[in-house]
């Protein structure tokens, strides 16, 4: 990944885990606990005073796991999640701001969109690849399907709402890339340590976007 705006990103997973650390020690074990499961991609958020750091940690420890910074949605944050270590960025929504910063530091970005105004906005700024958040209250797979058919040179990392339940079905559509979800990382898993629970998570996950 060295351009802004990427469509084949290097990580194999087509599901992405959303992730809201609240203790930097959970971070490496972690990260284990999905590679071991198949998944080699994390999108730690920051949603917590605990993200900067749990990215540091996994970048320093687990340099195999594709670290993606989630929940970016101000300028002053891009070069944070950068000198932390992280290879990507995520952001639920966007800004031409927040394009104009991350294109400065050449930060590999998957804007975040949820009207066709957007995806055409953000395909101006050259992105090929988008989140579409909230997916279900988006419209889901009905929303994607309707957005193929005019756009139909954008896929899609539908995130909020996916689960076990539907995740393969969002994979199928022909614009979609990968799904994210916070399923794989309960807060009740992370804070017992259960990392087996995880693992057993991630390898049904795995399973499902492989079939
Ligand atoms: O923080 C962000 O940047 C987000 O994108 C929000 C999360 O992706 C969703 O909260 C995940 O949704 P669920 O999988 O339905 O829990």
């Amino acid at each position: 990944m060295t351009t802004t705006c990427f469509s084949r990103p290097a990580f194999k997973s087509r599901v992405v885990p959303v992730i809201v650390l609240t203790d930097p020690s959970h971070a490496v074990p972690l990260a284990h606990a999905l590679l071991e499961g198949g998944i080699d991609v994390m999108e730690i958020t920051l949603r917590s005073d605990a993200a900067l750091a749990s990215i540091e940690a996994v970048a320093k420890a687990v340099p195999e796991m594709h670290l993606g910074a989630g929940t970016v949605t101000r300028v002053n944050e891009v070069q944070r999640v950068i000198d932390a270590g992280c290879t990507f960025a995520l952001s639920p929504g966007c800004t031409d701001a927040l394009v104009e910063a991350v294109k400065a530091a050449k930060l590999p970005f998957i804007p975040g969109v949820m009207t066709p105004g957007e995806v055409m906005h953000r395909r101006e700024q050259g992105f090929s690849l988008m989140k579409l958040f909230p997916a279900s209250q988006a419209g889901g797979m009905g929303m994607l399907k309707a957005m193929g058919a005019p756009i139909p040179d954008v896929s899609f990392c539908p995130t909020g709402g996916v689960s076990p339940e539907n995740l393969k079905d969002f994979l199928r559509l022909p614009n979609v890339a990968m799904a994210g979800g916070s399923w794989l990382t309960p807060a009740d898993a992370l804070k017992a340590g259960d990392w087996a629970q995880i693992t057993k998570l991630a390898r049904e996950a795995t399973a499902l976007a492989t079939a």
